[in-house]
């Protein structure tokens, strides 16, 4: 094997790095000899003197992963000594595994990267997973609906976007629509369904009792209101799929004309409901697409297996991949390129997120009504009621808390905290006694805690002034924390500048092994907690047209003993 010395190392490094964009875009067989050289010693010897041999040249599999392993090297840049232990462990994963690393670096597919089925090859795959793959055609609709359903409660919240329309064709595209609204039903969405040529099939009779029995309104094409922007927020176009041909017949053709129409005439006053096709446009040529122009311009497509060739024209924001059920031989035979489904989700986005435009982003908050007979009269065993709760709502971190300070400077700072502790003393969290936090409270004792728990609409602001806790305290809180913090808070001295991530890295080894047979891990000195004693807690619930909840404790002398006054603010 080629070993490389670390100036040549370095020589093809530099190379490599100022070449790799335009060979990558050009995707030229240069990509595998400058990978050859700059990877040298890292391959795997298979791998290596396979690509080393002039000839036969890499096959195609081996040329794609090194062009992937570029892709990888350039999102990481170049560790210098760590690049070989991450190249070697490139190396070993599928060709699949390396994709999904590279598309996750970049944090996104690109659309010009992946496979684009002909109507062939379309109707070939549903046969294939149909026959001899055993699929039947129940399991695969349930599938495709449910990623419809998926795709779109990703882009189009139902707190905003509740009332949805799906119209449903006579086929198999109509009977993905019939799933999607279903499972839209179960996501808190309010679906009604236009199902004018119903097919009586046991499968589709079954979808409609199903939809029937969650009292899902099924209107006729008469029935459709004919203002469908005021009505509905989302429009499912679940008319035709990929066996369309030819131009729509009725009553389809009219329907289409005023998903299509509607477009056009909304732009200019009001907000229109989103158009969502799934698989294919309807009315598109499924490879031509909108040849006359005039189609349907939808926001969101949800190609379904794989985008067929239409999907090139899509140009809306949303475009997203459902069918998480191709089993490899499909993948294989069609030399499927699709972008890797994340962790267990049943649809992936294709192409970049659209930009938003941050002004116009809000939520309306719709909660109970938090109300002066239903608070505790004491503040902290409102906390610890809402704190449950919050825990109860799976929150991840509700315990995670802003703290602000400020020093004599009286320049105020902010930092999130995880709180530890809470009881009529205050709120515990344990820090570094000589972190920026700690000597603005050195400075100034007064400091304020902040949470916001999203999902419940809620947020508990508390200020007070800051102690620090009993040393016995700390050392035993410092004892319980898994072995590897208790020697990062050794290594940290927070707030303070640091040369590199190596270095923290050497001297967290240096303590490991020194404590390797120690079992008590000795608290540093500069390492404890802090309470913050409450003078003032609000307690906020978000309502409906910003009219929120906003009740504050804060404490009166009555007779020599401290209680809790509780008034409203306005929100
Ligand atoms: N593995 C996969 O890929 C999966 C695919 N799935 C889904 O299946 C979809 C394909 O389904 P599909 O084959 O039933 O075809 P689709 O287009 O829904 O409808 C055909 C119907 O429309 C009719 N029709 C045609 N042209 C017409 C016209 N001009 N005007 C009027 N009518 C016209 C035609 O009638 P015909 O012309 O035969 O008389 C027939 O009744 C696919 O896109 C995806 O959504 C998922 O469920 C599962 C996994
Ligand atoms: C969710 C979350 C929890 C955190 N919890 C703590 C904590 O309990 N203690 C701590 O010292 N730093 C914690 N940090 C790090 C702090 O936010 C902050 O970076 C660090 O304390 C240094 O702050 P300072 O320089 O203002 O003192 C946490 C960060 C996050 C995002
Ligand atoms: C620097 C630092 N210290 C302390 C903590 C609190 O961690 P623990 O729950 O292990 O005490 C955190 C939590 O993120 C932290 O980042
Ligand atoms: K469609």
């Amino acid at each position: 094997m080629l070993l490389l010395n670390s100036r040549a190392r370095l020589v093809f490094y530099v190379h490599v790095r100022t070449r790799m964009w335009s060979i990558l875009r050009n995707k030229t067989a240069t990509a595998t000899t400058m990978t050859c050289f700059f990877l040298a010693h890292s391959l795997p010897p298979p791998l290596f003197s396979a690509l080393f041999k002039p000839s036969p040249p890499p096959t195609p599999q081996i040329h794609r992963s090194l062009l992937l392993l570029l892709r990888l090297l350039l999102c990481q840049g170049f560790p210098g000594a760590g690049w070989g232990p991450a190249i070697r462990s490139f190396c070993s994963r599928s060709d699949r595994e390396r994709r999904a690393m590279a598309d996750r670096l970049e944090g996104f597919c690109d659309p010009s990267s992946i496979s684009y089925l002909t109507q062939r090859e379309a109707a070939e795959i549903d046969e294939n997973l149909m026959g001899p793959l055993g699929f039947s055609v129940d399991q695969l609709m349930e599938l495709a609906g449910l990623s419809v359903a998926t795709s779109i409660a990703e882009a189009y919240k139902a707190s905003e976007y509740k009332r949805i329309l799906a119209i449903c064709g006579p086929g198999n595209n109509g009977g993905d629509g019939l799933v999607a609204a279903r499972h839209l039903f179960h996501f808190g969405y309010k679906p009604c369904i236009c199902y004018p040529k119903r097919t009586p099939k046991p499968l589709y009779t079954g979808l409609v009792t199903q939809l029937e029995s969650l009292r899902v309104p099924f209107l006729s094409v008469e029935d459709l209101p004919s203002d469908l922007s005021s009505e509905f927020d989302i429009l499912v176009d679940a008319v035709f799929g990929f066996s369309f041909h030819g131009a729509a017949r009725p009553p389809f053709d009219d329907i289409i004309r005023r998903l299509a129409g509607m477009r056009k005439s909304d732009q200019a006053n009001k907000k229109s409901p989103a158009i969502v096709s799934i698989d294919i446009p309807s009315g598109w040529h499924v490879e031509e697409g909108d040849v006359s122009g005039e189609g349907i311009k939808p926001d969101m497509l949800v190609s379904l297996t794989a985008p067929k060739l239409c999907a090139k024209q899509f140009r809306g924001p949303h475009h997203f991949l459902g069918g998480r059920f191709v089993p490899p031989p499909i993948a294989e035979k069609y030399n499927l390129r699709l972008p890797p489904y994340p962790g267990t989700s049943m649809c992936v986005r294709i192409g970049k997120i659209p930009q938003v435009d941050i002004s116009s982003m809000r939520e309306n908050y719709i909660s109970p009504e938090f109300q002066e007979e239903e608070v505790e009269a004491h503040p902290i065993k409102q906390f610890r009621k809402w704190f449950e709760e919050a825990v109860a709502a799976g929150l991840r971190e509700p315990n995670a808390m802003a703290l602000s300070t400020a020093g004599k400077d009286g320049k105020p700072s902010s930092r999130m905290v995880l709180l530890k502790g809470v009881d009529e003393d205050g709120f515990v969290w344990y820090t570094n006694y000589e972190s920026q936090k700690a000597r603005e409270l050195s400075e100034n004792p007064w400091a304020s805690l902040l949470f916001y728990w999203e999902s419940l609409n809620r947020q508990v602001r508390v200020e007070g002034s800051v102690e620090k806790v009993s040393n016995e305290e700390s050392e035993l809180y410092f004892h319980s924390r898994p072995r590897g913090s208790q020697i990062g808070a050794i290594v940290s001295n927070q707030s303070s500048i640091v040369p590199g991530r190596q270095v923290l890295h050497q001297q967290y080894k240096e303590l490991e092994e020194k404590f390797s047979d120690v079992n008590l891990i000795p608290k540093p000195k500069h390492w404890g907690g802090y309470r913050l004693k409450p003078e003032l807690i609000e307690f906020w619930q978000g309502q409906q047209s910003r009219l929120h909840d906003r009740l504050q404790y804060c404490p009166q002398e009555v007779d020599g003993r401290r209680v809790w006054r509780i008034v409203r603010l306005a929100p």
